[in-house]
């Protein structure tokens, strides 16, 4: 497997008689997953996470490969001598934009996360939560290979705690990683593709699928070219994909990544089209959901 990051017997205390807070850690980050941290209040998912992202050395070990990452902390320093929108931009222009378009992009960001009408606000006069959409909307400016997440979900309201989860779908969906550590056992409920546990200095793998049920989940009917492949950006961001006819499928994706699937089926060449669409009521979809999409021509 081809991984963005990888963690060989990583263990990491603090001083040189410290207790060990991990020990023989070993996991490895592939593009295009989602993983989650899980564990007890002090087992130690911050230390790991600042592993990950490279902002701390392992006190043993070794951690290889260099993706492109992001980072939101756990506390993120909001009394910087900045406005949003100049801060995003000098971030912007140091991951290589041009002052211009790292303007555009942070305003772009600032909007998507409801930000947009304190951009020119100084940073210091911020409340906590507007504080930390500017902590999320940092780590998206660049696009990363890998972004490490934090509890960044808390302090957002509602609207922002959603868009925050998209934008972890886009990054995943177009082949980044993703690392995140949330006490909502409900955050990006069924879309991990892996779960792992701190415990007793090392991690230990969920195998039943997490803490939560696959969460609800739209059902997509659509169809694209007799015999074509699903595009690869629907396919990973798809919960389940059943081929009921040549070119003809149903799709589920859990409800937060719907309109991420979509785009990728609409943008394809040639476009997919889009059938039925059908948003979760209060239960996932049944059996009977997933009988053959109607033949071509037929009213869905
Ligand atoms: N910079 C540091 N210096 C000394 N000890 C530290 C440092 N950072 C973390 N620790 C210690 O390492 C242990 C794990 O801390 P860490 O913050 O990684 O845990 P956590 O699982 O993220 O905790 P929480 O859920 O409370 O955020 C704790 O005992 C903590 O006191």
């Amino acid at each position: 497997m081809h991984c963005a990051l990888r963690l060989s017997a990583v263990g990491r205390r603090y001083g040189i008689r410290g207790p060990w807070v991990l020990r023989g850690v070993d996991l490895a980050v592939a593009p295009g997953t989602l993983i989650r941290i899980e564990g007890a209040n002090g087992t130690g998912k911050s230390t790991l996470l600042r592993l990950l992202a490279r902002l701390d050395a392992p006190t043993e070990g070794r951690v290889t490969g260099r993706p492109r990452t992001a980072y939101v902390p756990e506390r993120f320093p909001a009394a910087l001598p900045f406005t949003p929108l100049g801060y995003l931009t000098h971030l912007g222009t140091v991951h290589g934009l041009s002052r211009a378009t790292a303007r555009r992009t942070a305003g772009t960001w600032l909007e998507r996360f409801g930000a947009g009408g304190y951009a020119d606000t100084p940073m210091a006069r911020l409340s906590k939560g507007s504080s930390q959409k500017v902590a999320v909307a940092q780590s998206l400016l660049g696009e990363p290979e890998l972004l490490v997440l934090d509890e960044a979900w808390t302090g957002l309201d509602a609207a922002a705690r959603a868009e925050l989860e998209r934008a972890v779908a886009e990054r995943t969906a177009a082949g980044g990683a993703v690392v995140f550590v949330d006490h909502d056992p409900a955050r990006l409920a069924g879309t991990p593709d892996a779960t792992y546990t701190v415990l007793d200095g090392g991690l230990k793998p969920r195998t039943d699928g997490g803490s939560s049920p696959a969460g609800p989940l739209t059902l997509i009917v659509a169809r694209g070219p007799a015999g074509g492949a699903l595009p690869p950006d629907a396919a990973r961001t798809g919960a389940t994909a059943l081929e009921t006819a040549p070119g003809g499928y149903r799709l589920t994706v859990p409800a937060s990544h719907s309109d991420i699937l979509l785009r990728a089926l609409l943008t394809a060449r040639p476009p997919w089209h889009v059938v039925r669409v059908t948003p979760p009521p209060d239960r996932t979809p049944a059996p009977d959901d997933l009988a053959p999409p109607p033949e071509p021509g037929s009213r869905p």
